[in-house]
């Protein structure tokens, strides 16, 4: 479903991964490893080398937008550019039915982004990538904020994602989100990933 091939930057790469439709990969690493640098690198947000395909159709042969709805960055400090929730969101997403499937409050649309505590931006800005349209969740770091209840809610509506045939490239320095989420798990090391030989290798 997604592939990427040779993709490149900042001394991140070449890296070649496949994902299947309903597969989690989840990419664990040093601090600085350059694990950020490729999901942004997945997403088309900054130049580089190499190719990310989406079903055989090249992320270059596609405006950047229509990418970025199908293969979508969840960014570990997300960006806002409204001042509420709501503007955040195309017209015709049922906020009110979608918000507490995250633990938000129904009336959570109509806040401004400004009152938002850590956890609560950090669900609002899952949801905003969860599109009809969305294919592949590039996530960095989706549940660090938030409490067991908050979590179990974002994993629940991620495997119903993937349930219904998504894919997600997981980014955590959390091992137990990493074995509970990911149907492999990779080591991201000096900007090169690798399979871990053995289990306890994936844990920092
Ligand atoms: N725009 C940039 N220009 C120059 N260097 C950058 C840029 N973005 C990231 N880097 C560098 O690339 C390296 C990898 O950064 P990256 O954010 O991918 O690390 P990470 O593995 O996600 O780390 P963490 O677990 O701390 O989030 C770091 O040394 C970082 O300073």
């Amino acid at each position: 479903m997604l592939e990427l091939r040779g993709l490149r930057r900042l001394g991140v790469g070449p890296v070649d991964l496949r994902l299947a439709p309903g597969e989690c990969v989840a990419i664990q690493g040093r601090s600085g490893a350059g694990k950020s640098v490729l999901l942004r690198m997945v997403a088309d947000l900054d130049p580089h080398e190499g190719e990310a395909l989406l079903d055989g159709q090249a992320c270059s042969a596609m405006p950047a937008p229509q990418w970025r709805r199908l293969v979508s960055y969840v960014a570990a400090d997300p960006g806002w550019w409204a001042e509420d929730v709501a503007g955040h969101f195309a017209a015709g997403r049922d906020l009110a039915a979608e918000l507490p499937l995250l633990g938000l409050d129904p009336a959570a649309a109509g806040w401004a982004v400004a009152r938002l505590s850590t956890g609560e931006r950090q669900r609002v800005a899952l949801l905003r990538a969860l599109t009809p349209q969305n294919r592949v969740l590039l996530l960095d770091e989706p549940t660090s904020g938030l409490d067991p209840q908050s979590r179990d809610q974002v994993e629940a509506l991620l495997r119903q994602r993937m349930a219904d045939g998504g894919a997600v490239l997981l980014v955590t320095h959390d091992p137990e989100l990493a074995q509970r989420m990911g149907h492999r798990r990779l080591r991201m090391e000096e900007g090169r990933l690798q399979a871990p030989a053995h289990e306890q290798e994936v844990h920092e």
